[in-house]
């Protein structure tokens, strides 16, 4: 075995080529530069760049990235003649170290396809890895469908292979069709059967079309393999490759049954896969392991509070370990107090239990209208439910029609001093028809200084904060109310005004009930 120590596995990353092949995955120049230095940088043993002779852009792309290499070695594909191994090594030879990988499918439904017969195969096979081997002192060779090749077949060209000067043997699990005690039990037989097995290392290449390429890849490893091609966020082919990350943290997490090392930064895990994911234009779906949005963030209440009280009971790695700043426990509807609380200690707010208690079902009502409570949620929740207890007046519900029929006709019912009262009105859009609605309710002179919504948090279901200012007789008080509602908040601001106007006043506005109330100052 040549390159490394037993206990230590080669990475080999090909998200420039396999990962590249992804439909629509097509990376540009300085893209592809871009990826291989941080690849370079996060300790990845083997780069496969590209297929130099698939276009002179690939053969550029390839070409720059062996010039520019600082630690990885660098890999140029190949298939089995000698024009594109030939382009592979004019590309790759730039790197002080460097690989020319070259491939011909050996399954019998991959003969087919150029229409060779067993011997004539293998003939390829030794005069194009001897070609290759007389230009590059580090050849890879592999069996396209090794999965589906059969064994005695199999055993007989990877023995011309490593005659013919390969250093590494890569068996590719073409069509994602091993299952990982196969793909243990295929390495090892290779392994232990053919002649000068000893001499090479072997690697596993893994698709994922059944999902199983991660456990695919590290059951070859139990195997013996020693090298593992894989790729960032998992690109690829079809259902795409064995994931770089998945591999890494399993050894490094699982390292007590799988006593096996990489050389990986594993702190760069994240930030390649954020880039890899914009430059490719295939986003990580949010529950993908070890990358996903969701691989450290915990919503619901049991979990949050198990993490509070100690991050282990939830959480198998480190969020550091990856480059994250920490876990995240975003507050949704199944969310409980001890997040609630933790988030509003986070927040700079200090809480008794009975705030808690209100500020939590306040809370919960906001969680089940949206899917995700952010910060400026929470913040608006706590400010705009100050004191409401002590309100004289209150929203109770609302009705509001609108369209381009016509006026937009509003239904307020309202709490006045312990009394329901509703009234409908129209107006110049559902705000105005509100607005009016609750003039009818508690009449009023005040004189509308400003009416401003902004939008706290993003998306469509994104809570609005409305602002507005009243002026009477030279009082100005305002209110402000968040909703995902524009119009309910619009409506709960205006009220909130009215109320701090009432208590600057020190009484109740001329036509409501007049029962004398007493209100602290609030502004
Ligand atoms: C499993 C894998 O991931 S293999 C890698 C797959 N990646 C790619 O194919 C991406 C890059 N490919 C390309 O840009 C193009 O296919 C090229 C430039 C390599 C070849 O283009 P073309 O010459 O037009 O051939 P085309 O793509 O139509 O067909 C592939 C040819 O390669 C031959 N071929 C396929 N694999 C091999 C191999 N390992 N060794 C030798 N010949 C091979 C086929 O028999 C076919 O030959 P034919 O044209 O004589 O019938
Ligand atoms: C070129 C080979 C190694 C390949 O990508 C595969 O067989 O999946
Ligand atoms: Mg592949």
């Amino acid at each position: 075995m040549t390159e490394t120590a037993q206990d230590r596995v080669v990475i080999f990353d090909t998200t420039l080529r396999d990962g590249e092949q992804s439909p629509g995955a097509t990376m540009t120049h300085d893209e592809k530069l871009e990826i291989a230095s941080m690849l370079d940088e996060m300790g990845v043993d083997i780069i496969e760049a590209g297929f130099p002779i698939a276009s002179e852009g690939d053969f550029a792309a390839v070409s720059e990235i062996a010039r520019n290499a600082v630690n990885s070695r660098i890999c140029g594909l190949a298939r089995a003649n000698f024009a594109d191994i030939d382009r592979c090594w004019e590309a790759v030879k730039h790197a002080e170290k460097n690989r020319i990988h070259t491939f011909i499918g050996t399954s019998p439904l991959h003969r087919a396809i150029p229409n060779l017969t067993m011997d004539e195969m293998a003939d390829k096979i030794h005069e194009t890895v001897s070609h290759a081997r007389n230009l590059c002192e580090n050849v890879q060779w592999s069996p396209m469908d090794a999965t589906r090749t059969e064994w005695d077949y199999l055993c007989r060209v990877i023995e011309i292979a490593i005659k013919a000067g390969a250093t590494t043997i890569n068996i590719p699990d073409t069509v994602g069709y091993t299952a990982p005690a196969e793909s243990a039990d295929l390495i090892k037989r290779l392994i232990e059967t053919v002649p000068g097995a000893d001499d090479v290392i072997f690697a596993t290449h893994c698709h994922n079309d059944l999902g199983m390429a991660t456990a695919n890849a590290l059951a070859a490893v139990a195997g013996g393999a020693r090298q593992i091609e894989c790729t960032i966020n998992g690109l690829g082919e079809r259902a795409g490759n064995t994931a770089l990350e998945e591999v890494v943290m399993a050894l490094k997490t699982r390292n007590d049954i799988m006593p096996w090392t990489t050389g990986i930064d594993t702190t760069k895990i994240m930030a390649i896969s954020r880039r890899v994911a914009t430059v490719s234009g295939f986003p990580v779906q949010f529950n993908k392991a070890i990358v996903g949005k969701n691989a450290f963030a915990h919503e619901s209440g049991i979990h949050q509070d198990g993490m509070l009280k100690n991050r282990e009971n939830f959480e198998i790695m480190r969020p550091e370990d990856i480059g994250l700043s920490g876990t995240s426990l975003p507050l949704g509807k199944h969310s409980g107090r001890a997040a609630l609380r933790d988030k509003l200690e986070t927040l700079g707010f200090e809480v008794g239990d009975n705030q808690l208690k209100d500020i939590f079902v306040r809370f919960k009502e906001l969680a089940d209208r949206k899917k995700e409570v952010f910060d400026d949620d929470i913040i608006a929740l706590v400010r705009v439910g100050e004191d409401a207890e002590n309100d004289a007046l209150k929203l109770v519900s609302m009705k509001v029609i609108c369209g381009t029929g016509g006026p937009a006709e509003s239904t307020v019912e309202m709490e006045i001093n312990g009394k329901d009262v509703s009234a409908t009105e129209t107006g110049d859009g559902p705000v105005d028809a509100t607005f009016k609605a609750i003039r009818a309710l508690h009449p009023n002179a005040a004189h509308l200084q400003l009416y401003q919504v902004h939008a706290v948090t993003e998306g469509t279901d994104a809570q609005a904060t409305v602002s507005v200012r009243l002026e009477e007789d030279g009082i100005i008080a305002t209110g402000q109310s968040a909703n995902t509602d524009t119009v309910v908040a619009s409506a709960k601001a205006y009220i909130h005004a009215l109320n701090r106007l009432l208590v600057r006043r020190g009484k109740m506005g001329e036509g409501a009930d007049s029962r004398e109330i007493s209100y602290k100052d609030l502004t």
